[in-house]
């Protein structure tokens, strides 16, 4: 069961950070973005009506695509999310009931991180994987030095990411990265402007 809502996450090598898209549009945008290849969606714990928001997309999607929540501070909202349907949980911060809680419903968790000491506590106390973030403040460089003592730890990137830096990250050894404001863009949003959502993922995934 995890190891499809992993293969969903993290196969297409981009994760869609969604953080407060209108509420009236952002199912057809996470539908744009799956057209697009992206099948590991992220909603922000800091969005509008965030656990209906999950709970819609899970239903709607099911089997296409792996809804989680994310900026998950807390074991209280890691325990909404996943009764609301999230299969991952995102934070961009490092807490240790909030891995618990999560592995706890055998779901996916991904604390964040800034430091190597950070990254071995995130898994020692469980993470299946941890979130390097703001990640372009340290750059690829980061994630490929990291992984000479920490290789076994697997690495998503969030923070800055966009199509001029991904295939760096990846290339440096992270299984994924995470893109949010680059990849929602919010004149196409405003718009309707859908195709252009899959037509931006596409840059991701294609
Ligand atoms: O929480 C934000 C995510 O890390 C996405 O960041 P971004 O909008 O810079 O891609």
């Amino acid at each position: 069961m995890q190891s499809k809502q992993l293969q969903l996450l993290t196969g297409p090598k981009a994760v869609a950070v969604i953080r407060k898209v209108d509420r009236s549009k952002v199912i057809d945008v996470i539908e744009a973005l799956i057209k697009g290849g992206i099948t590991g969606i992220e909603v922000t714990m800091d969005s509008d009506d965030a656990l209906g928001v999950i709970g819609e997309a899970k239903e709607k999607f099911h089997g296409r695509a792996a809804v989680g929540a994310g900026t998950v501070l807390d074991e209280k909202t890691a325990e909404e999310a996943i009764r609301a349907g999230a299969e991952f949980i995102f934070a961009p911060t490092l807490d240790r009931e909030t891995i618990k809680v999560t592995k706890q419903h055998g779901k996916i968790s991904i604390p964040g991180v800034f430091t190597p000491t950070e990254m071995l506590q995130a898994y020692n106390w469980g993470a299946d994987m941890v979130k390097v973030f703001p990640a372009s403040v340290v750059g690829p460089q980061f994630v490929k030095d990291v992984r000479g003592p920490l290789g076994y730890i697997p690495i998503i990137v969030t923070g800055g990411i966009n199509a001029a830096n991904y295939k760096a990250f990846l290339q440096a050894g992270a299984v994924a990265v995470g893109v949010g404001g680059s990849l929602l863009n919010k004149d196409y949003i405003a718009n309707g402007d859908f195709a252009k959502i899959t037509a931006l993922a596409k840059e991701y995934t294609g």
